[in-house]
């Protein structure tokens, strides 16, 4: 990954607030790098960011906003995280909730841990992640080698 990152954002409605308060506290790391969000965490990010720039004079980022996570941004973001587009994760995600595409949750997750994708699901782990010295460095995450899972002989008979 480029020092330039494309950093996903993501929070679920109960978490929301937390993120904001996040996104706020951090708006000046963030605003360096691309963003990328589902829906409705894109607007509030956005929002959150524009507000912090207009205050001190800098121009806004564009948010990249994807589907709003229950009718499927989660699976374009694990998309994205398939296609290389993707650096960090940070994913507020409810933990006293169930959430009807709960599945594709569990699906984005995974697909972050086969990719390596730095991750954090709560504050203080997105803390770390922001505070990190790579954060505005560039970085290559070790992926495990699948070439045998790839090429395996597949019994059909
Ligand atoms: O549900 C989500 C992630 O699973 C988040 O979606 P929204 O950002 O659209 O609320």
């Amino acid at each position: 990954m480029k020092k330039k990152k494309n950093i996903a954002i993501v929070a679920h409605d109960n978490r929301k607030k937390d993120i904001i308060e996040w996104v706020s506290f951090n708006w000046m790391e963030l605003v360096q790098h691309n963003l990328i969000c589902t829906g409705t965490t894109g607007k509030l990010v956005e929002e959150t960011l524009a507000f912090k720039c207009l205050e001190n004079s800098v121009v806004p980022p564009t948010v990249t906003r994807l589907k709003s996570g229950p009718l499927g941004g989660d699976q374009q973001l694990g998309a994205l995280i398939v296609n290389g587009e993707v650096d960090i994760l940070i994913f507020f995600w409810d933990p006293m909730q169930p959430q009807p595409h709960d599945v594709d949750v569990k699906a984005l997750l995974r697909i972050t841990v086969l990719y390596n994708i730095p991750t954090a699901s709560n504050r203080s782990t997105a803390d770390f992640i922001v505070s990190s010295s790579l954060f505005h460095e560039s970085y290559q995450p070790i992926v495990k080698d699948y070439a045998g899972y790839i090429t395996r002989e597949v019994d059909v008979t």
